[in-house]
């Protein structure tokens, strides 16, 4: 696909409309042609504020337009699996903001369509494989010097939760950021979860329990924890640590300026998301609209998002039933491999 990508942002909140400010104002190769969210008026008053952007309700009305070459999915994850389909009716390429689909057999659907298509159309946006950081970590352990990984640790902090935040959610929105990044990272399946639940923090909103304490195993024998403490009101912060045979490598501390001042040292906390990923996020959207000129499709792919659900799954059951719970995944397809 040569020239400018003329892209539908669908779902104009938090993340859509980040992502729309980056098409237009940050990267390359790319414009917003169409923006779509149930809410009209959101969706217009961004349409409002971009030349050439049509504003629409209805997620395949938008890719119907002449001038939609590719789809940006960040409505809700239980809107995905419509928006993806569609997109495949149409053969458009496509970025789905993680998760693929909420449910396992909701992403073994689009895997399914997606391979009797007999291609690849959809990168996930698993955004941390492009952080700066978890690349250096990813290329040391695939350097291979530090030796086998045989633990990983990692922390998932959030200062707050937007109301209606869920145990599940807990799982499905929050760690599944850890499963994909420790398939990625070690190259290994997660094959068993397990949750534990320490006392709640006196900043858990009520009926959520929080924080939580996961853990994974993998098919390569590695145990992976992590703690997802998503009120700890004290700002936003990603930690992981790989410990190895030869060493270990630990990211996500000090990636921030760090000053000496008045008997104090120390930096600043991100206060989100959107500002600690923010270059992952270029990064993702540019790798995207670069591979689609191209004719290509890279990075996390539909069976990344697949596994990942399965794993979410297995974790939802095993904090609901406060038992080990082992992975149910169908083999890789060959469109995969
Ligand atoms: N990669 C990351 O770090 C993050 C990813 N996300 C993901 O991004 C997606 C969106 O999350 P947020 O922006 O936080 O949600 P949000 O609630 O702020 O925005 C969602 C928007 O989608 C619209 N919408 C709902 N159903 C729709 C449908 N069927 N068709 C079109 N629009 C629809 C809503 O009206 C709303 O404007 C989710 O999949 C979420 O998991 C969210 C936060 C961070
Ligand atoms: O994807 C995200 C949110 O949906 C989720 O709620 C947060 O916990 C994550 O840190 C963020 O990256």
């Amino acid at each position: 696909m040569q020239g400018t990508l003329g892209v539908a942002v669908i779902g104009t909140g938090r993340m859509g409309a980040d992502h729309v400010r980056r098409i237009n104002d940050v990267i390359s190769g790319a414009r917003v042609a169409a923006v779509v969210d149930i809410d009209a008026e959101r969706a217009g008053r961004i349409a409002d504020g971009i030349e050439g952007c049509t504003a629409y309700t209805d997620p395949a009305a938008a890719m119907a337009a002449f001038d939609v070459d590719t789809v940006l999915i960040a409505s809700p994850g239980p809107a995905h699996e419509d928006a993806l389909l569609a997109a495949f009716e149409r053969d458009l390429p496509v970025l789905c903001e993680k998760p693929l689909t909420p449910d396992a057999a909701s992403a073994l659907r689009v895997l399914e369509a997606e391979q009797k298509l007999g291609h690849r159309l959809v990168q996930v946006g698993f955004m941390r494989r492009y952080d700066s950081e978890y690349l250096r970590l990813k290329a040391l352990l695939d350097d291979g010097g530090l030796g086998r990984p045989l633990m990983l640790h990692n922390r998932h902090r959030n200062a707050s939760t937007p109301p209606g935040f869920t145990n599940a959610m807990l799982i499905n929105d929050s760690v599944v950021h850890e499963m994909d990044v420790t398939r990625w990272l070690l190259d290994q399946e997660i094959t068993a979860v397990t949750v534990l639940r320490p006392t709640a923090s006196g900043n858990a909103p009520e009926g959520l329990d929080d924080p939580q304490f996961v853990v994974f195993e993998t098919d390569g024998g590695a145990l992976v924890d992590v703690e997802i403490n998503v009120n700890c009101r004290f700002g936003y912060q990603v930690q992981a640590e790989v410990v190895c045979e030869q060493g270990t490598a630990r990211i996500g501390e000090a990636h921030t300026l760090l000053t000496n001042t008045a008997g104090r040292w120390g930096g600043t906390i991100a206060p989100d998301f959107v500002e600690r990923f923010e270059e992952a996020y270029d990064r993702e959207v540019q790798s995207w609209v670069n591979a689609t000129r191209r004719g290509q499709v890279e990075g996390p792919s539909t069976w990344d998002g697949y596994a990942a659900a399965a794993v979410c799954e297995a974790g939802v059951r095993a904090q609901a039933e406060g038992r080990r719970v082992e992975v149910e995944m169908i083999e890789r397809p060959a469109l995969y491999s």
